[in-house]
């Protein structure tokens, strides 16, 4: 084992999972490095937010190992499991806040929930985390009364609150605008170094991830398509990769979602009005195509 490895905080081995029928992973070795960014990237469904369930044993694998902090996840009991999630801040798309309580209330939730802390001692650890995403002075607004931005940065303060060892986010850039954007990811990747956190960030956004993160993992089709540092995935000549990475609508990855032949689909569309001739098809298929299909 080489001493890279032995610095993983969350260790993954030949994993398979699948959704019903549908193979998410086909064998992936994942190495998350204690202390860095890293940023799991790849098209849409192709397992990221699946994958962040695994490390937080919300899924178990059909096949492989998820090993966080050294305990197979699978192989704990729910005491356990339970113990480990108190020590994984999850930060999702939406923020997720709980929309009765104020800001001040949702960050000190869960160390109402999970500690037996005074309110004392509550109310210095919510203004610590609060001022920590500069917003320790919009304790008692309630989150109806917040920008996007800020109520990811009060989900952010809370997803720390309980001082976790390792932070997943989940899309944490989407429908921001450029300044909140930028905020964002100089707080994720400032509390990461700060409070010597470990962070998983899933993420589309290119520009932002290749900027944050020290490693990058790049999925498609099941398998980790490529990894490296920011520099190494900007050099790779992969061409999944450098498809993902340009934004580019074909390629390895195919634009349609797999599934049966298009010309059958329009037979069974039409079924009311069955398609009796070659060129009844041809018409058909010349009247469904979309702009991107040749
Ligand atoms: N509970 C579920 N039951 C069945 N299929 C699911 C379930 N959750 C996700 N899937 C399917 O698994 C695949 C992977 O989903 P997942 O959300 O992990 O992808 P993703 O890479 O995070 O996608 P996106 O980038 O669009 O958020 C998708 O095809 C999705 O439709």
């Amino acid at each position: 084992m080489s001493a890279e490895l032995d610095t993983s905080l969350v260790k993954i081995r030949g994993l398979h999972f699948s959704h019903g029928s549908r193979a998410i992973f086909k064998g992936i070795d994942i190495d998350i490095q204690r202390g860095k960014v890293t940023t799991i990237m790849g098209p849409s469904g192709t397992g990221k937010t699946t994958l962040l369930r695994l490390i937080g044993g919300q899924l178990y694998p059909d096949g492989g190992t998820v090993e966080v902090d050294g305990h197979q996840v699978s192989a704990l009991s729910s005491g356990e499991l339970y113990a480990l999630r108190q020590r994984i801040g999850m930060l999702f798309q939406t923020g997720a806040l709980l929309t009765g309580l104020s800001v001040f209330d949702n960050v000190a939730f869960p160390l109402r929930e999970h500690t037996h802390l005074s309110e004392a001692m509550i109310h210095d650890l919510v203004l610590i985390k609060l001022h920590a995403v500069g917003l320790r002075c919009a304790r008692q607004l309630m989150p109806s009364e917040l920008s996007g931005g800020m109520a990811r940065r009060v989900a952010l303060a809370r997803a720390i609150a309980l001082d976790p060892m390792m932070i997943m986010y989940d899309e944490p850039f989407t429908g921001q605008d450029p300044i909140s954007m930028g905020t964002l990811v100089q707080l994720i990747r400032l509390l990461n170094d700060a409070l010597g956190l470990t962070s998983i960030i899933v993420s589309h956004d290119v520009q932002e991830a290749t900027f944050i993160s020290d490693y990058i993992y790049i999925l498609s089709g099941g398998r980790v398509v490529e990894h490296g540092t920011p520099s190494k995935i900007d050099r790779s000549c992969s061409a999944a990769v450098k498809q993902f990475m340009r934004g580019l609508p074909d390629g390895p990855v195919p634009f349609h979602y797999p599934g049966r032949d298009y010309a059958e689909d329009l037979l069974d569309v039409e079924k009311s009005a069955p398609v009796r001739s070659l060129g009844r098809l041809k018409y058909l298929l010349r009247r469904h195509a979309s702009p991107e299909v040749s």
